[in-house]
């Protein structure tokens, strides 16, 4: 008997070899898709009827910060200088490790109840991190954010701390946890710090997590200091490779999406959080036209403000429609392919996708409202109307977090309560 079967539902797959299914049924077993088509002989512990949703794979959000929920609207309309260092840092140092825990439960949540079945992550106390993900049933990938500036014995602390947090919890929660190493900026770490940890994950078989060419002020510091950009420099010490995700790359020169294309680098794209910060314009488009693999993030809840990846998806769209003047720059199913396949692929996830085989990290959406009827296209509908609300159900690993809109997994009050309470009490720390 199987765990779980799905049936009555549009299944959009997001496999370019089956294409979608209209009345279709997915069998979940062992925390695996093991069919899926119009019918099953199989019978199972639970059935769900979708009649009237869109089953499709769970989205990935490749870059968060994920108790960053605790600053949500805390420093807004701000220069990303000025935002980080005279609001966002001085905050964060009053943090503690329950606060991130708090934070952290609060992320998943959010991110349960809009759709989202994985992430990756880049923060501070980040067992607190892994716990939550722990409870909470998601998958993540998450990294110790390795900040030097320009001070040798905080790089090594904070190595340090990065490579027992790597060892720690490496396949964790029944292999539902990876650990990266999470240097910070080209920016914030020097050359000679960022080769080190490129060696260290290397050692571990650990990827990397690391903001790159964000802001025009990192480009004209780099050239400043190295006489070439971020990308070069990285480049140039030998960091790149398919084990690296690449958060932002919004200044990026032809030359340097060539470099990302060539080393198989992972980016993830942010475009709410860039247009919130006026950090700028990613060449998404150019960046997909070659070939580089393009995922979508949301950042973190002070630059974006919520972890909504539907808004994201949407936001994506038209961002590069209007700054190409180009309506067909990336479409819908380009869209939700960078939310989905794209973002699995950049943390090596067996996900993204549903096909048998695959791990079941399933969410299914419900079209029977108002702002989704009528119903010609559903990947339309998905990209340029629903909302992270209209996800009724979200499983990850064959296993149910949220049924019919009810999350199973944690004390939603409880968890709303202790992050409003932990965010006071941090806001007053500051202010003291
Ligand atoms: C891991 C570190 O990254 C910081 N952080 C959060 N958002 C951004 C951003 N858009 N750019 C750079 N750093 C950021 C966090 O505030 C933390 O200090
Ligand atoms: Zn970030």
């Amino acid at each position: 008997m199987a765990d779980v079967i799905i049936k009555n539902a549009y299944v959009l797959t997001m496999n370019p070899d089956a294409g979608d299914l209209k009345n279709g049924t997915i069998v979940i077993e062992d925390g695996k898709i093991t069919e899926i088509g119009e019918k099953t002989k199989e019978s199972a512990e639970t059935v769900i009827d979708a009649k009237g949703s869109v089953v499709m794979p769970g989205l990935v959000n490749t870059h968060t910060h994920a108790a960053m929920t605790l600053f949500r609207g805390y420093a807004d309309d701000l220069q990303l200088a000025d935002w980080l260092e005279n609001h966002v840092w001085p905050a964060e140092a009053q943090l503690t490790a329950e606060d991130v825990y708090k934070g952290s439960l609060l992320a998943c949540l959010e991110m349960i109840r809009s759709g989202t079945t994985s992430f990756a992550d880049m923060y501070f106390f980040m067992d607190e991190t892994a716990k939550a993900v722990e409870l909470s049933g998601l998958r993540a990938s998450l990294s110790h954010g390795l900040i030097e500036l320009w001070n040798k014995e905080k790089g090594e602390t904070d190595l340090k701390e990065g490579k027992r947090f790597v060892r720690a919890w490496q396949g964790a929660a029944g292999g539902r946890i990876k650990t990266m190493y999470g240097p910070h900026a080209p920016n914030t770490c020097s050359e000679e710090f960022l080769a080190k940890v490129k060696e260290e994950a290397r050692k571990d078989g650990a990827g990397l997590h690391i903001h790159v060419l964000e802001t025009e002020a990192e480009l004209l510091a780099m050239k400043e200091k190295y006489g070439k950009c971020s990308v070069h420099m990285l480049d140039d010490i030998g960091f790149f490779g398919p084990d690296v995700l690449a958060a932002h790359c919004v200044w990026l020169s032809d030359g340097d999406i060539e470099i990302l294309r060539k080393r198989g680098v992972n980016v993830s794209h942010n475009p709410v959080s860039n247009m919130k910060l006026a950090s700028g314009i990613a060449p998404v488009h150019k960046m997909l036209e070659r070939g580089v693999n393009v995922s979508l993030g949301t950042d973190g809840c002070a630059s974006n403000n919520n972890l909504d990846l539907f808004e994201e998806m949407k936001t994506a769209a038209l961002l590069h429609k209007v700054s190409t003047c180009s309506p067909t720059a990336l479409p819908a199913h380009q869209v939700l392919k960078m939310a989905t396949v794209n973002g699995a692929k950049a943390l090596g996830t067996e996900t993204g996708m549903l096909k048998a085989g695959m791990k079941a990290d399933i969410v299914i959406v419900d079209m029977k409202k108002p702002h989704l009827t009528p119903c010609f296209d559903v990947t339309s509908h998905l990209v340029y109307s629903a909302k992270g609300s209209d996800v009724r159900t979200t499983i990850v690993d064959g296993k149910i977090l949220m049924d019919d809109y009810k999350v199973l997994v944690l004390d939603e009050q409880k968890v709303i309560e202790e992050a409003q309470k932990a965010a006071e009490e941090l806001v007053a720390r500051v202010n003291a």
